[in-house]
């Protein structure tokens, strides 16, 4: 019998998603925050889960090793989305991608055509795509998590993260001077596997769609 594996990371992405699925019929047998098992089961035989890292959603799915998978815009441009079809935006997990400095910090001056400032980020690429547009010299340090504290401790003049509330921000006195892009959550899906599976996958495709707000 063939079968449909989908890629989710924990926290807000599985939780965000599980109206979704439930829309398509589909029911986790577990809940990914209390089990450690990394391959959930669902109420239908056919349909299975697998728990990733965030950032590790588009590559599953780019090898076929998920079928389907849910990812920010933001993991999705830094992967760079080869061998993947984006048929949805699913409108969850919403936020922004945006430079942020120390308050007092002069951006407006740093940024001048020809400025140069060191910006720390987990989005290199679309950290440098923003910086090259606007003719800045950028030095960008990759950094894995916490980008906020790199300006306080002298790491970094800015950085370029995802803001929601902006209540991390405020916390570590920094505020948000441009927004480069607003940022949800899309379906990825394997290109091989839309062609072969499609009487599974486009069931789910169209459920998912009807149940977008
Ligand atoms: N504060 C936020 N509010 C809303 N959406 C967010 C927020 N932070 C991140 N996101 C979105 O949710 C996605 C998953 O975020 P999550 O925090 O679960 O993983 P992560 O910790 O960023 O990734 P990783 O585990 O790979 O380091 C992000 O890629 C982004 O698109
Ligand atoms: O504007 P806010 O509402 O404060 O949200 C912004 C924070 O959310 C994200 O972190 P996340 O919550 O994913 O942190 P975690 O990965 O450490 O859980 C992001 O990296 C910011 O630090």
């Amino acid at each position: 019998m063939s079968s449909i594996t989908l890629a989710l990371s924990k926290g807000r992405i599985f939780e965000e998603t599980l109206p979704l699925l439930a829309a398509a019929g589909i029911v986790p047998a577990d809940n990914p925050e209390s089990s450690r098992k990394l391959i959930i089961g669902t109420n239908r035989p056919d349909v299975r889960l697998v728990i990733v890292r965030a950032t590790d959603v588009p590559t599953y799915v780019q090898y076929g090793a998920a079928d389907l998978g849910i990812a920010g815009r933001d993991v999705l441009l830094e992967h760079g989305g080869a061998g993947l079809y984006q048929p949805l935006d699913l409108d969850i997990a919403r936020c922004r991608l945006c430079v942020a400095v120390p308050k007092g910090f002069d951006y407006a001056a740093a940024s001048q055509p020809g400025g140069r400032i060191r910006v720390a980020t987990k989005y290199i690429h679309s950290a440098k795509a923003h910086f090259a547009a606007k003719g800045m010299h950028v030095d960008l340090i990759k950094l894995y998590g916490s980008m906020e504290l790199a300006p306080l401790v002298g790491l970094a003049d800015a950085i370029v993260d995802l803001v929601s509330t902006g209540g991390t921000l405020r916390a570590n006195n920094l505020e948000e001077v441009e927004e480069i892009m607003q940022i949800s959550s899309r379906l990825v899906c394997n290109q091989a596997s839309l062609k072969l599976k499609r009487e599974l996958i486009q069931p789910v495709l169209d459920a998912f769609a009807g149940a977008i707000q």
